[in-house]
């Protein structure tokens, strides 16, 4: 902010502070015809309308609900249990995100001529556009949430290179690929839990298309024909596909460890693998899941140490339990007890019904009970109570151990009995079934993504839609013909004739008749509109292209040769 007061005055107008305070004050303090060099540059704003201004935007941030509003620094605001859109934004924002992605638009086609000395009448040699770049996303085994996409949300690819003379097409717009973490589901906008995922990305280098770039436009090189050797006309590329998506982050990890906060889920994880998350003795200290890998027996397991759980996290207590889903895809959980607690197994009741709440299924996976801190004297005294108050619930003697995470005593066995526990579930490799299920996607995904324009459609596959109430208006909608308007160049009198001529060959023109279309009303095809005129008549094609283009102020430029074409 401070750098933004120190700016030049000439950078004044483009300042975003939207403070009434910030610029009520400052048009009174800067004269646009002071001499700069005298004083300090700062002088134009004073401390107290900094100050006022900076104040002004934090109550407009506190009070704008989005995404990023919640507090960074953690402090008070990350000890204290927060509900729903309160949490700390490090928290809402780490296991979804809604972005933006936009195929680059095609690039335009060229109309040129060739002009050669001793080469008369070169015929037609403008080249099409460039194909515009793709958004994919990739699969980055190096990230482990979807933090980044706080900073960013919106994913444009290059465009096309425009078409140019000499017969050389533009190039293609490079692709722009968006690193996701392994794990990431992808829905489209809004779409619940329960729709089908557009993609599911897994494994490393796995890849989605989600939004596709546009066709480079045609030059008048391609519209070269027997018919009419010197075309006039070019199309525009098309748009790039658009789309807004949801994405959401399971980890995928063989073991999640559960349990209350501060009880040493992090300790755990540290000992078990080569992970540093952060540890310390107050609650709500991991906000994040981490994940270790843990390499024991020449044997690799993943663990994810998820964030602690509260009695009432269903009802969003504690941090809530949404984290709970990325041990939907853990096969085992081991459950952590702090042996310090004032009540160790109602600890695990509150953790186990939280799991029943979140999810049935969660709470029938296999778990083994880890009673923690037993370095602790107070701990180890309860240790055979409390197992045998496990055993009385259903928790046999085998699953519970007793560790201490800190001094690592016990931590080894428990780790191969996690090992032996996997090793008796089924060999359904959950990634082998997700893909398996993913490949049953491929199909669903190859049906248009939101906003897609479908590539295959045909130009006479249209619907009409009329709203005759005020002045009278005609809605043609269909992918083909909604593209075919997009791309077609306005600036030349051919492209609005082949336009003209279009809507006749694909029926349009007999559908509207049929429906009772009148000349002067208003016919809508995707962002185009224009007035219906049954006169197809060369003469009063020209002389409509010839008045749009004048109503358009753009008479004098452009292409406006007629008639041209003896056809
Ligand atoms: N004495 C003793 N202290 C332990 C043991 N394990 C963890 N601690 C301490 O307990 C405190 C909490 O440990 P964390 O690993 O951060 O606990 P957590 O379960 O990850 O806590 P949250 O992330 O806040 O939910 C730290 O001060 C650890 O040093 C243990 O075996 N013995
Ligand atoms: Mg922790």
């Amino acid at each position: 902010m401070h750098a933004q007061a120190t700016a030049p005055p000439e950078d004044f107008p483009e300042l975003v502070l939207g403070s009434e305070a910030f610029e009520d004050g400052a048009d009174e303090e800067w004269q646009p015809g002071a001499d700069d060099e005298d004083g300090p540059a700062a002088m134009w704003v004073t401390p107290e309308q900094e100050a006022a201004a900076l104040a002004a935007l934090e109550a407009e941030e506190a009070a704008a609900d989005d995404y990023d509003s919640g507090d960074e620094e953690g402090g008070s605001s990350s000890s204290t249990p927060r509900a729903g859109k309160r949490l700390p934004a490090e928290v809402r924002c780490f296991d979804t995100a809604r972005i933006y992605v936009k195929g680059g638009d095609g690039g335009r086609g060229c109309v040129a001529f060739r002009r050669e000395k001793f080469v008369p009448k070169g015929g037609p040699s403008g080249g099409n556009g460039g194909h515009g770049g793709c958004v994919y996303l990739e699969v980055d085994p190096a990230l482990n949430s979807l933090m980044t996409f706080r900073r960013q949300v919106h994913f444009r690819a290059d465009p096309g290179v425009p078409g140019q003379g000499s017969d050389m097409h533009g190039a293609a717009g490079k692709d722009l690929i968006v690193k996701v973490p392994p794990g990431t589901i992808v829905r489209e906008r809004g779409a619940g839990e329960d729709d089908p995922p557009l993609f599911e990305l897994l494994r490393p280098g796995q890849r989605a298309l989600v939004a596709s770039g546009g066709r480079g436009g045609r030059g008048n090189l391609a519209f070269k024909s027997a018919r009419n050797t010197a075309p006039a006309l070019a199309e525009f590329g098309e748009k790039g596909q658009e789309t807004w998506i949801d994405l959401e982050l399971k980890l995928v990890a063989d073991v999640g460890i559960i349990g209350c906060p501060n009880a040493g889920k992090s300790t755990l994880l540290s000992v078990v693998s080569a992970a540093k998350p952060k540890i310390a003795n107050y609650p709500f200290t991991t906000l994040v899941p981490n994940l270790g890998v843990c390499n024991l027996d020449y044997r690799t397991t993943v663990f994810a140490d998820v964030p602690g759980l509260l009695e009432g996290a269903h009802a969003g207590v504690g941090l809530g339990h949404q984290f709970l889903r990325h041990c939907q895809r853990c096969r085992v959980l081991v459950h952590v007890v702090d042996g310090t607690s004032p009540d160790p197994m109602g600890d695990y009741r509150a953790i186990r019904q939280e799991l029943e709440l979140f999810n049935p299924a969660l709470a029938t996976k296999p778990q083994l009970v880890a009673y923690n801190k037993m370095d602790v004297p107070d701990s180890s005294d309860y240790w055979e109570d409390v197992r045998e108050q496990l055993a009385a619930e259903g928790v046999p003697h085998d699953a519970v151990f007793a560790i201490s995470a800190v001094s690592g005593r016990g931590v080894t066995d428990l780790v191969r009995a996690v090992r032996a526990l996997l090793d008796t579930l089924p060999a359904e490799d959950e990634l082998a079934a997700a893909e398996q299920e993913g490949r049953d996607q491929q199909t669903a995904a190859a049906a248009p993504l939101p906003g897609r324009r479908d590539t295959d459609a045909k130009i006479g596959e249209f619907t009409i839609e009329s709203d005759l109430s005020g002045p009278r208006v005609w809605f043609v909608k269909g992918a083909a013909i909604e593209r075919f308007a997009q791309m077609t160049d306005w600036g030349y009198y051919e492209a609005a004739r082949r336009f003209q001529r279009v809507l006749v060959a694909a029926g349009i023109d007999s559908a509207l008749r049929a429906r009772g279309v009148q000349d002067g009303d208003t016919v809508v095809i995707g962002e185009l509109e224009f007035d219906y005129d049954s006169d197809h008549s060369e003469a009063g094609m020209y002389d409509k292209w010839y008045r749009a283009r004048r109503e358009a102020g753009i008479v004098g430029k452009g292409q406006a040769r007629w008639p041209h074409v003896t056809g």
